[in-house]
């Protein structure tokens, strides 16, 4: 490893040496390839059967292949039904023939194809008796375990240079005719072939999009105290620039809502793996709540994380531009985030199906057809609803039940509002699908906001199990109602337009906001030092623990290729350009 870690300081020399036994613990940290091995694996365990999984599991434990999860062509990403890739069972033989009919049905974007991938699960349209049966699973060896040469009637590659995840190499594959491993056996309902998007969707949460936004808040906050520019009055030291009130408002809600998307993920994995076990028992009741969680959330958090990191960036000034400060690699590796495993807007499209109905059955009149209990995300349809808002003081915002009460008056609204419009569509005589199409900006209006008040109240939720650790719960509810308080202010047009806030409410909310601010303060590095990253994993000069940005921006520009080789520039054009006037005497 390079330079020394510095986690504690304790001064002493052993603390810049970081013993080698202790050092080979830390297994992976920073850019891992090879992550679509795991996809597979977590796709194989959702779709296989016992015997797949038990001769394909170990195979992949071991690295004795290398796999990736093909599902994507050059031509479909989203719309899944229209995936080109054919896999066709011939009876004769029982076996089944994998094939890309058209250019566009080219396999495109999967991680580790490019070069590394020996086996890949492609999703491919199954036909069978000349009847197509939809997207199903198959594996499908690519590469030749002895050397590694693609395998007949495979044609693969990379698919060139990406805005980031350099160490990926995502590919492309072309199938000619090809004879998938091992039969195939399909298991639950139609939904069952989606569930590794779900697995994968929930795992990225915590595992791969919101580690990135906390460091991205670490780094910030770390080089905000460090960095000193402009004085708050004439006689005052330069300031740290974590001082200015301005400077707090780019920051905190940043570091709020890491910790709101924390208890968020940590939440729904329970959920998970609770709706999980009973899939796994061929029970698919709670897979609809589940999707619409799973895509709500991932939409939700790589928008978030991605719109935070950048203000991360941004507000670290031209150091923050610097690659040296690792804050543009997190940018540009987070707004992937907002397109793989589902692009957002679909995704949010798929909570806003969800949730239309679920408010279709809160409308069932009482004795009609039985009514499936609704889900627990969505219990507010039917919770006692407030006209106004009852805050009389800029107190009352700093009361969580007044907030999410807040949040979910708002969330009702806009459901019933895109409800009332797809209806009013309907009933004109527009078709279903047209009528959903010309009311999708309200539906996403909506489903947007259901999922932030899912957020605060995931959030509220953890802070009552807190109650024994008063300090601590003290701390993060300032975050809580920061987190709460700063939806409010931003999406107010929301909570004006019925007058649910009045004007001066929202002065109010706005007074206990900028409090916040200020309480927050002396709790900001404590709060960051709390995700606990090593310097290594942060990689960046702004954020070592030490804080002795200075000393390394300079020593890691020396390191620099453009320092430690001679100017290509020079001797071509630069010489002759600083010479040319002699030749003009
Ligand atoms: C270190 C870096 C690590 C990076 C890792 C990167 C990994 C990236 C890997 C990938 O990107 S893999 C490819 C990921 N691709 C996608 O996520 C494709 C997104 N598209 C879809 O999920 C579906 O096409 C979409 C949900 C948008 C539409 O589905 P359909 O075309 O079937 O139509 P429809 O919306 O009518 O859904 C049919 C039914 O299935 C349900 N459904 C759809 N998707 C589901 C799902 N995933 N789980 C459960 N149910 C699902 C849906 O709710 C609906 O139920 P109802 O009819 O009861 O309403
Ligand atoms: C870094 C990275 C890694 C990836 N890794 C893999 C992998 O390992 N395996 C794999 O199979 N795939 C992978 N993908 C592909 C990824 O899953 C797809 O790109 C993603 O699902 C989006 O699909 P698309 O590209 O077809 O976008 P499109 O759906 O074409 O999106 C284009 C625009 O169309 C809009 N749109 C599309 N459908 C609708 C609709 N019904 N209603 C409203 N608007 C719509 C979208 O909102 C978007 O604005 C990866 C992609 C990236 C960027």
């Amino acid at each position: 490893m390079g330079s020394p870690v510095h986690r504690v300081s304790l001064g002493d020399t052993w603390s810049r040496q970081m013993h080698p036994d202790i050092e080979s613990e830390r297994a992976l940290s920073g850019d891992v390839a090879l992550n679509i091995h795991r996809v597979f694996v977590r796709a194989l365990r959702s779709l296989g059967s016992e015997e797949q999984i038990a001769k394909w599991d170990p195979l992949c434990k071991n690295i004795q292949i290398i796999a990736t999860y093909a599902q994507t062509e050059l031509g479909h990403g989203t719309y899944l039904q229209g995936l080109e890739t054919e896999a066709t069972y011939d009876a004769a033989t029982q076996e089944f023939v994998i094939h890309s009919p058209t250019l566009t049905a080219t396999k495109w974007w999967p991680g580790d194809l490019g070069r590394s991938a020996t086996h890949a699960l492609v999703q491919a349209q199954l036909i069978c008796s000349g009847a197509r049966r939809g997207m199903h699973a198959f594996i499908v060896p690519i590469r030749s375990l002895q050397d590694h040469t693609p395998l007949p009637g495979i044609i693969i590659g990379d698919i060139g240079p990406k805005m980031d995840f350099d160490q990926t190499d995502n590919g492309f594959l072309q199938l000619n005719h090809v004879l998938p491993d091992g039969t195939y056996v399909k298991l639950g309902t139609a939904q069952s072939n989606y569930l590794p998007m779900v697995v994968v969707r929930v795992e990225l949460l915590s595992g791969e999009i919101l580690p990135i936004l906390q460091k991205a808040c670490v780094i910030a906050m770390r080089y905000s105290v460090i960095r000193r520019q402009s004085r708050l009055r004439p006689s005052d030291p330069e300031a740290k620039v974590l001082d200015y009130q301005t400077q707090q408002q780019k920051l905190f809600p940043q570091l709020a809502i890491s910790y709101a998307f924390h208890f968020l993920a940590v939440s729904l994995l329970e959920f998970f793996q609770h709706s999980y076990t009973a899939i796994l028992n061929q029970d698919f009741s709670f897979l609809p709540e589940l999707h619409a969680l799973s895509t709500g959330m991932k939409a939700m958090m790589s928008e978030f994380c991605t719109q935070g990191a950048e203000m991360c960036r941004r507000a670290c000034g031209g150091h923050g531009y610097s690659k040296l400060s690792g804050l543009p690699s997190l940018v540009t590796k987070l707004s992937a985030s907002c397109t793989y495993e589902g692009e957002n807007t679909v995704l949010y499209l798929q909570v806003a199906r969800f949730l239309v109905k679920s408010y279709l059955q809160t409308q069932m009149s009482p004795g009609s057809t039985p009514q499936r209990s609704l889900s627990p995300s969505v219990a507010y349809l039917t919770a006692p609803d407030l006209a106004r808002c009852p805050a009389q003081r800029a107190a009352d915002f700093l009361c969580p039940e007044l907030y999410t009460t807040a949040w979910a008056h708002v969330a009702v609204r806009l459901i019933k509002d895109s409800v009332q419009h797809l209806q009013t569509l309907t009933q004109s005589g527009a078709d279903q699908h047209e009528a959903w199409n010309q009311t999708t900006v309200i539906h996403l209006q909506a489903a947007k906001v259901h999922c932030y008040y899912v957020t605060v109240k995931g959030f509220t939720e953890a802070l009552e199990k807190l109650e024994n650790e008063p300090a601590i719960q003290q701390v993060l509810k300032r975050l809580c109602d920061l987190h709460a308080i700063h939806g409010i202010l931003t999406n107010s047009g929301d909570f004006l337009h019925d007058a649910f806030l009045s004007g001066a409410q929202v002065d109010m909310a706005r007074t206990a906001y900028l409090d916040l601010l200020r309480l927050i303060r002396k709790d900001a590095i404590l709060l960051t030092d709390a995700f606990d990253f090593t310097d290594q994993c942060l990689n960046s000069a702004l954020g070592c623990y030490d804080g002795n940005v200075y000393e390394r921006l300079f020593q890691w520009a020396q390191k620099s290729p453009t320092n430690t080789q001679e100017n290509p520039a020079y001797e071509e054009y630069i010489r002759p350009l600083l010479q040319s006037w002699r030749s003009k005497l």
